[in-house]
C-alpha cells in the first residue's frame, strides 16, 4: 500500500515506523473506524482541523517559492489550489451541515497542539530548503492517505463514512502518489539517485518522524475537547 507512493516515502515510514503506527491507529482513528467515536470530538477535531488546514495552505505556497523547476512548481501550485479552492470550501461545508456556523468555525481558537505542528511545518521551509519542507509535509499528505484506504476495508460503521471516504478515494489518493513522485524527483535532483547516502538523509528521515509525533499530539488533542 505504502509502496504506491514512492520509494523516499516507503524508506522514511520505515525509519520512524514506531511514531507511524501511533499515528496511523491512533484510537481517534480506531474510534473513527468503528464509529464510537464521540460526536463532540470529531465536531472539536473537524473546528481545529480549519485553522490547520489554513496554515497547510501557507506551507504548500511556500512549496512553491522552494521550487526550483517549473515541474516542483507545477506540483505545489495544485497542491495549493486543490486545497483553498477546494479542501477548505468542503470543511466548510462539512461543518455546516454538522451545525457548525461559518462564524463559529472562524472563531475557533487554535488549540496548542496545532500551532505547534503547523508551525514547525512552516519553520522547516522558512530555514530549509525544498526537501526538509516536504520531509515535514509528507506524513499529513501521506498518513491520511493510508488511513483512509485502511479505514475503507476495515470500517465496521457507516458513521464516519463520509470522512473515510474522503481520504480512500481516487482523487485523493491520486493526490499522494503526485506528492510521492515530487518527493522522489525533488531528491534525486539534489541529492542524486542514492539519495539515501546523503549526509543529508538522516536529518530528513527526524523531520519526518517528528511530524509524524506531531500528527499523533494532533489526534491526541482531538480526544480531549
Ligand atoms: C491534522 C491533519 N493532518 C492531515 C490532514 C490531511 N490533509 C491536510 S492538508 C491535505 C492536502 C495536502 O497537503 C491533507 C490531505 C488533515 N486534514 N489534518
Amino acid at each position: 500500500m505504502s509502496t504506491s507512493y514512492g520509494a523516499a516515502f516507503a524508506l522514511m515510514r520505515e525509519s520512524a515506523s514506531q511514531a507511524w503506527r501511533a499515528y496511523t491507529r491512533h484510537a481517534f482513528v480506531e474510534g473513527l473506524k468503528d464509529g464510537s467515536l464521540s460526536r463532540e470530538a470529531f465536531l472539536h477535531y473537524l473546528r481545529q482541523d480549519y485553522v490547520f488546514l489554513i496554515h497547510f495552505s501557507r506551507a504548500w505556497a511556500l512549496a512553491v517559492v522552494k521550487s526550483e523547476t517549473h515541474g516542483e512548481m507545477r506540483a505545489a501550485v495544485a497542491t495549493v489550489n486543490a486545497l483553498v479552492a477546494e479542501e477548505m470550501q468542503l470543511h466548510i461545508g462539512i461543518c455546516e451541515a454538522a451545525g457548525i456556523s461559518q462564524e463559529d468555525l472562524f472563531a475557533t481558537t487554535e488549540r496548542a497542539e496545532n500551532l505547534a505542528y503547523t508551525r514547525f511545518v512552516l519553520e522547516a521551509g522558512y530555514s530549509g530548503d525544498l526537501l526538509d519542507l516536504l520531509a515535514a509535509l509528507a506524513p499529513c499528505v501521506m498518513g491520511y492517505g493510508e488511513i483512509g484506504q485502511r479505514l475503507a476495508s476495515e470500517a465496521s460503521s457507516q458513521t464516519y463514512a463520509d470522512w473515510i471516504g474522503t481520504y480512500a478515494g481516487d482523487d485523493y489518493q491520486e493526490a499522494c502518489k503526485a506528492v510521492g513522485i515530487l518527493l522522489d524527483n525533488a531528491l534525486e535532483r539534489r541529492l542524486g539517485k542514492d539519495f539515501t547516502t546523503s549526509p543529508r538523509w538522516p536529518r530528513l528521515c527526524k523531520t519526518f518522524e517528528t511530524a509524524t509525533e506531531l500528527e499523533v499530539g494532533f489526534w491526541q488533542m482531538g480526544l480531549t475537547p
